[in-house]
C-alpha cells in the first residue's frame, strides 16, 4: 500500500520521492508557486504550499492494471483456444478483429473504473463498438458478453454483478479518449499483434499510464511467450511453460511473473557492448516492418545471429530479461504508429536499463494523442549498443534514400 505525506513547505524542505522526480517537479510548477528544486531532491517554495508527496505513487493503480491485464489475457487465452474461423470478422482496414480484442479492451476498461472509481476515467484504446451496434454484430455482441461475464466469474469477487450487452458496449467505448498532454490517461492495445493470435502465435494486452504525457506504469501480459528465454543464444531450458506478466512503475524497474503467479523476478536487458554478439528482434510480418532495412542494419553493425521474428510486444518483454539485445521497427511508408503499440513496451524496457528511440534517436513522445509520430522507425536497444546502432540506422536509412 502507498503512504501518502502531507509537507508544508515554508523554506528549504528536503523531501524523499518515490518515482519520477522530473514528473514530480514539473507538477509543483503549475501550482501557481515559484518552487527551485535541485538534484539533491530538496525544494524551496516562494509562499507555503502543502505537497502531498505519495512515497508509492501510482500503487493503486499499478496494482489495478496488473489485475486487469491478467484477466483479459484469460479471456484471450481461452478464445485462441477455441478461435474458430466465425470468430474473425473484418474491420475496414481488413485487420482481422476477434471477439477476443473486444472482449480484452471491454474487461480492462470495466476493471479499471471498478477499482479506480474515485479517479477520473480517460482510456485510449484501439477498438471502438461500431460494428458490434449493427444489426450484423448482435451474435458477435452476445458471445463478446457471455465472454466477460465467464471471465469475471471466475475472478471469485463476492461483488461480481452480471453485464448487459449495453454495459459492454459502454465499456468498449470507455476507450474513446484522445490522451494528449494534459491530465493522466490509460492507454491500451487489447490484443497487440492480432495476426500471432489469429495464427497462434505470440500476443499481448499492453496496458500502460500516462500522466502528463509522460508513461508512468507498463503492464504487458504474453500468455504464449516462454517463461524462459527466446534469445536465439539461449541457455536449453528445463521449462518449456509459458504465459508471462512484464510489468514496470517509473523509477522502480521492470518485474516479471508468470501469468497467475505471484513470485516476480527484476529483470535487466543484456548488457552486450559488442554487436557480434547481439542478436536482434523484428515483426513476424513483413508487411509489419521491413526486414530488408533490418538486415542491412544488422550486416552493418556485425550482428551474426539471425532475426528473432515474432509478434507484437511480447519483443519489448523478451528484450527487458536480455533475450536479445535490439530490436528493428520499420513500418513501411504510409504506416502511423499508435500509442498503444509502444506506450507499456516502452517503459518495460526503459524500467529495465533499455532505451526505446526513433530511428533518429529521439525519445518517443507519447503527449500528442493517439499517434505517435517518429522519424523513420523505431530502434530499442540497451544504452552500450545505443551509438552503433544509431550509426548503423543511419548508413542504411541513407543507402536506401540514394537508390531510389
Ligand atoms: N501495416 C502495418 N504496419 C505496421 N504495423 C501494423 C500494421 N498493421 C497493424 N500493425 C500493428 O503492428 C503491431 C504488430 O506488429 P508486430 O506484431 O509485427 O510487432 C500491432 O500493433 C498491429 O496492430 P494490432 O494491435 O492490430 O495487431
Ligand atoms: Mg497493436
Ligand atoms: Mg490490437
Ligand atoms: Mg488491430
Amino acid at each position: 500500500m502507498g503512504t501518502q505525506t502531507t509537507l508544508w513547505c515554508r523554506a528549504r524542505t528536503t523531501i524523499s520521492v518515490g518515482g519520477d522526480w522530473k514528473l514530480f517537479e514539473s507538477r509543483i510548477r503549475k501550482k501557481g508557486t515559484t518552487v527551485s528544486t535541485s538534484r539533491s531532491r530538496s525544494c524551496f517554495c516562494s509562499s507555503p504550499l502543502t505537497l502531498i508527496v505519495s512515497s508509492m505513487p501510482y500503487e493503486k493503480e499499478f496494482a489495478a492494471a496488473k489485475k486487469a491485464a491478467t484477466l483479459a489475457a484469460r479471456l484471450c487465452k481461452k478464445v485462441q483456444k477455441a478461435l474458430l474461423q466465425s470468430d474473425v470478422h473484418s474491420k475496414s482496414d481488413k485487420s482481422p478483429v476477434t471477439v477476443a480484442d473486444y472482449g480484452s479492451q471491454a474487461l480492462v476498461s470495466f476493471i479499471l473504473e471498478r477499482e479506480l472509481p474515485s479517479e477520473p476515467f480517460s482510456l485510449v484504446a484501439e477498438e471502438d463498438s461500431g460494428d458490434l451496434r449493427k444489426e450484423s454484430g448482435q451474435d458477435t455482441l452476445k458471445r463478446i458478453t457471455e465472454l466477460v461475464n465467464d471471465t469475471l466469474a471466475s475472478e471469485g469477487s463476492n461483488s461480481f454483478s452480471t453485464l448487459t450487452t449495453d454495459d459492454v458496449l459502454a465499456a468498449i467505448d470507455g476507450g474513446k479518449s484522445e490522451g494528449g498532454s494534459v491530465g493522466r490517461h490509460w492507454v491500451l492495445d487489447p490484443i497487440d499483434g492480432t495476426k500471432g493470435f489469429v495464427r497462434g502465435g505470440q500476443y499481448a494486452i499492453a496496458l500502460a499510464s500516462l500522466d502528463e504525457g509522460k508513461v508512468v506504469l507498463g503492464v504487458s501480459a504474453c500468455p504464449n511467450l516462454p517463461l524462459a528465454s527466446i534469445g536465439s543464444n539461449q541457455q536449453l531450458s528445463s521449462s518449456n511453460e509459458v504465459g508471462c506478466l512484464f510489468f514496470a512503475k517509473v523509477g522502480d524497474g521492470t518485474y516479471m511473473q508468470a501469468l497467475g503467479g505471484s513470485t516476480q523476478t527484476r529483470v535487466h536487458v543484456c548488457d552486450i557492448d559488442n554487436p557480434e554478439e547481439a542478436s536482434f528482434f523484428e515483426s513476424f510480418e513483413a508487411a509489419h516492418s521491413s526486414h530488408d532495412l533490418s538486415s542491412s542494419i544488422a550486416e552493418k553493425l556485425g550482428v551474426k545471429a539471425p532475426p528473432v521474428r515474432i509478434d507484437s510486444q511480447a519483443k519489448y518483454g523478451a528484450l527487458s530479461r536480455g533475450d536479445g539485445a535490439i530490436y528493428l521497427r520499420f513500418p513501411h511508408k504510409g504506416y502511423r504508429e499508435k500509442i498503444w503499440d509502444h506506450a507499456a513496451g516502452s517503459i518495460v524496457v526503459t524500467e529495465a536499463g533499455g532505451i526505446a528511440m526513433d530511428a533518429a534517436g529521439n525519445p518517443l513522445d507519447f503527449s500528442k494523442g493517439k499517434f505517435l509520430d517518429v522519424v523513420s522507425g523505431i530502434i530499442v536497444t540497451n544504452q552500450k549498443l545505443k551509438a552503433s546502432l544509431l550509426r548503423a540506422v543511419k548508413e542504411a536509412l541513407n543507402e536506401k534514400v540514394s537508390s531510389l
